[in-house]
């Protein structure tokens, strides 16, 4: 599998997300927001949290604007696979890559702990390693994690099986306790919990590491 991981100014999981992706036997591209194109021959792209461009004028909205995220867009249009992940997954939002917004958190506070997930769709590359219904453990680290969709989006994301992970005990307010979505094709995942900071038994526990592990049986060997 080869991966491309991109940094924005403020990103601060960049790099983890490039050794989750390289420690579970990916070959890894770093990629500069400013960069116009992605590398021949990817697989994936990973888009990764932090806060980039300082959270300004929404968590996410500028880095959609940038250079690279023009050519993730065509890229997700013709089929390649996207992971976002928290700031990420508030990117992608801001890209319409996927439907929803992520608001302030309920409680107004920034929220920085493990919390459990259910994972509800094992029938997408990113959650193979997972059963349907199994409980696994993720830490997040957001202020603005508090997933919504009007009525219509919401109805259509259940009907259709694309939220991936709801949270056991919400911790930030969203809709349904939605912490995760697939688009329509089941190739680009949002998510606000971090799986790659789950990866390592150093880092008190590694069900981040099984949607690695999941996405390789996906693809040709790097
Ligand atoms: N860890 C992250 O990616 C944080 C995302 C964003 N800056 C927020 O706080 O909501």
């Amino acid at each position: 599998m080869k991966a491309a991981v991109i940094t924005f100014p403020g990103s601060n999981c960049d790099r983890d997300l490039a050794v989750a992706f390289e420690q579970a036997g990916a070959s890894v591209t770093r990629v500069w927001h400013k960069d116009t194109s992605l590398p021949d021959g990817i697989d994936i792209v990973g888009v990764p949290g932090g806060f980039s461009f300082g959270d300004y004028l929404r968590c996410g909205a500028i880095a959609a604007r940038s250079p690279i995220a023009q050519a993730v867009s065509r890229f997700a249009e013709q089929g390649g696979h996207v992971l976002g992940i928290c700031n990420g997954f508030q990117v992608l939002l801001e890209m319409g890559l996927l439907p929803g917004a992520l608001l302030r958190n309920a409680h107004l506070k920034y929220v920085c702990k493990p919390v459990g997930l259910r994972v509800e769709a094992a029938d997408t590359p990113f959650t193979t390693g997972y059963g349907v219904g199994s409980e696994i453990v993720l830490p997040i680290a957001h202020h603005d994690g508090n997933y919504t969709a009007d009525a219509e989006t919401l109805a259509e994301l259940t009907g259709e099986g694309r939220v991936a992970f709801r949270y056991t005990a919400n911790p930030n307010g969203s809709v349904d306790d939605i912490a995760g979505i697939v688009s329509a094709n089941r190739r680009v995942l949002g998510m606000m919990p971090h799986p790659e900071r789950a990866f390592a038994p150093i880092h008190g526990g590694t069900d981040g590491r099984r949607m690695f592990d999941g996405l390789i049986g996906a693809f040709a060997p790097a």
